[in-house]
């Protein structure tokens, strides 16, 4: 049986700029069921990243609403919202956003400690992720003293700390080789294999959307299904 994790229900966005406006995103609908894997392809400023971050409650659309597990993104209040969001998702942004003076278990753990939750216990946890993402050795690197892959991985696992349904993910592969940019889908592959996080990978790479059960298309800010 499939159940629903998030609907997008008419989403619009529009930005002003003096008398200009300009439509990001264009009446976009469709659902994601729990457990998927699924990508969104399209040229740059097709509206990938806005679209993420809108369905993420990181930023708010012009009309429309976003339901997690059946609640309105729109309609929770602040401290609603963030419970939705520690609840259920995980982020990894464009370009990882890794804290430059923090430890890769730093990083990892910051999430849990911004949480409020027990140190020792975050500690416990931040391993085992990085463990699951094949970084045990590099737990007390900054991120300067990683490899590109190993920042990204890092990311991920930071993403998946609070143990979520739905992981976003803005170019998780970008600026990665061949390589290392199919390690990090065989991760990604295998956690939702293993798991069964959902993902919604937002990239550039067609050979990587290709492997993916599901792809959808953004051209000027309008989602089509492939
Ligand atoms: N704050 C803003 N004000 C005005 N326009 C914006 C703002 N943020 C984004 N845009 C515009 O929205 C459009 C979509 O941007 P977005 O970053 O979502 O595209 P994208 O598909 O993710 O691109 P890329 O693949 O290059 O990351 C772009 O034309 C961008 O210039």
């Amino acid at each position: 049986m499939t159940t629903e994790l998030l609907t997008c229900k008419n989403i619009t966005k529009h930005y002003h700029d003096g008398e200009r406006k300009t439509q990001v995103l264009n009446h976009i609908n469709f659902a994601l069921n729990e457990q998927e894997l699924v990508a969104i392809v399209g040229s740059s400023g097709s509206g990938k990243s806005t679209l993420l971050h809108t369905l993420g409650g990181l930023d708010q659309p012009t009309s429309g609403e976003v339901f997690i597990k059946g609640q309105s993104l729109q309609k929770a209040s602040s401290d609603q919202l963030a419970k939705l969001r520690n609840q259920y998702l995980g982020f990894v942004y464009q370009f990882h956003h890794l804290m430059a003076d923090f430890t890769a278990l730093e990083n990892v753990m910051m999430p849990m400690l911004i949480g409020n939750q027990n140190k020792n216990e975050a500690k416990d946890r931040a391993e085992k992720i990085l463990k699951s993402v094949g970084l045990s050795h590099r737990i007390a690197h900054k991120p300067s003293a990683l490899s590109g892959g190993e920042r990204q991985r890092v990311a991920i696992a930071r993403a998946l700390v609070n143990n979520p349904a739905l992981v976003l993910a803005d170019e998780p592969t970008g600026n990665l080789d061949r390589a290392t940019t199919e390690s990090i889908f065989e991760l990604i592959q295998q956690l939702n294999q293993q798991q069964g996080i959902a993902f919604l990978l937002v990239t550039h790479d067609l050979q990587l959307a290709e492997k993916l059960q599901r792809r959808m298309i953004m051209q000027d800010g309008v989602l089509k299904a492939e």
